[in-house]
């Protein structure tokens, strides 16, 4: 029995509508399967745990992927012309190198891992590009994915055609959940940072059984010497690729270098040391109840304001101690925009919680249901961080 029947099998029988089957010894030994079912013929229930899961290869898969997409995007971002931005139907901005990346991904992800059987849950759909209006934004996309691919020299892939792009693309609709494994993908997260030149990421996170397992950050402008109070320090260079597994802690690696680091949170924990990071965009998260919460904890720095998921990973390497983020009303938050960020942190040693400090739950499909807003820090912090944050909310709530 090979690896995807195994875990179909497993998936089935979890979701309680198969019972015959076996495992290959090999596999057990390179994963971890743990179903708890009542089996048809008995009525007792069975559990199966078996020893450790190391996503080796999902992680060089998403490594790549994430990689190349860095590729793309930078190709478009140094010739980014007016054309390439369009709006959405929420009026967010989307440009054909969200699409070329999400492509991108989603092509590299099922050829490097045939035998795994994945959905996507990603942030864009081919809608747009299969009107009438978008034949030429899909002809460039194409154009893009395939440069991309063909420049990626120690790999020959086929030349895709648009078909087979908008088909990528929308490989990325599955809805997510609690049952079996879903890669969750930003193609361009901080979109409105890309167009301005600033700071974005391909996020890329695998969720298995709901819990996040893997996360990939590649941060084509982000520097790789340390930024702090909107300072840059001694090297210029950019291109950051931050990744973790469940267990593993998490690294950073040049993009498109092979050396890679152990990064750590900062491990500060008088608050008037710290410095603290949030939306560039004061449209995506209170700046005002930020700069509240950082006058009660004593923080002396100014924000840190950059784009994207970008900041998970500045936090995860120990250039802030805290990341606060306060949609305003009605802003619901996805997945894919804290998936791959929340286990970079957590695997360099952080904590990321609602603002009512609760875990945030990635198994609910979409959307993340938390409260208030989702605050990020070390374990030093955490518990002051906690309480500046009530009370900030609580004087919002009453001066309403
Ligand atoms: N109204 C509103 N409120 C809160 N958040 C919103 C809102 N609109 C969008 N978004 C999401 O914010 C994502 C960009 O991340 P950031 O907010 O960290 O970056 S930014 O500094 O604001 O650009 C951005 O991600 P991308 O769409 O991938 O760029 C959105 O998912
Ligand atoms: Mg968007
Ligand atoms: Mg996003
Ligand atoms: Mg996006």
């Amino acid at each position: 029995m090979g690896t995807a029947t195994v875990w179909w099998r497993a998936r089935a029988i979890s979701a309680g509508v198969g019972s015959d089957w076996r495992l290959s010894e090999a596999r057990i030994r390179t994963r971890c399967i743990s179903v708890s079912t009542r089996s048809s013929c008995c009525s007792s229930p069975l559990t199966l745990i078996v020893s450790s899961m190391p996503y080796e290869k999902e992680l060089a898969a998403a490594k790549k992927a994430a990689t190349l997409a860095a590729r793309l995007c930078q190709k478009v971002q140094k010739a980014l012309l007016q054309s390439d931005v369009h709006s959405k139907s929420d009026k967010s901005p989307v440009t054909v190198a969200d699409y070329g990346s999400q492509a991108l991904v989603s092509f590299i992800l099922e050829r490097e891992l045939p035998s795994e059987p994945f959905s996507i849950v990603a942030e864009e759909d081919s809608g747009d590009l299969r009107k009438e209006s978008g034949q030429e934004t899909l002809k460039r996309i194409t154009e893009l994915v395939n440069d991309t691919l063909a420049s990626e020299g120690s790999d020959s892939f086929p030349t895709l055609t648009t078909d087979d792009v908008l088909a990528a693309i929308d490989n990325g609709k599955s809805e997510g959940g609690p049952v079996g494994q879903h890669w969750v993908l930003d193609p361009i997260d901080g979109t409105k940072g890309f167009v301005r030149g600033d700071q974005y990421a391909i996020a890329l996170g695998l969720l298995h059984e709901g819990k996040v397992v893997l996360g990939v950050l590649a941060c084509p402008n982000l520097p790789l010497a340390s930024i702090g109070s909107n300072q840059l320090h001694s090297s210029n260079e950019v291109g950051c690729l931050f990744f973790a597994k469940v267990g593993d802690g998490a690294y950073l690696q040049a993009l498109g270098g092979s050396t890679q680091t152990k990064v750590h949170v900062c491990d500060v924990d008088n608050p008037e040391e710290a410095s603290f990071f949030e939306s560039f965009e004061a449209a995506h998260s209170s700046h005002d109840l930020s700069s509240s919460i950082a006058e009660k904890l004593g923080v002396k720095a100014p924000p840190v304001r950059i784009d994207s998921q970008a900041k998970y990973g500045a936090l995860s390497r120990g250039d802030g101690a805290i990341y606060l983020r306060f949609p305003h009303k009605g802003y619901r938050e996805k997945i894919w925009d804290h998936a791959a960020g929340s286990i970079v942190v957590t695997e360099a040693g952080g904590i990321v919680t609602d603002a009512a400090g609760n875990p945030l739950d990635f198994s609910k499909g979409k959307f993340l249901d938390v409260v208030s807003g989702i605050i990020v820090t070390n374990q030093k912090l955490m518990p002051s961080l906690l309480r500046a944050v009530k009370e900030a909310l609580n004087e919002k709530a009453s001066s309403l």
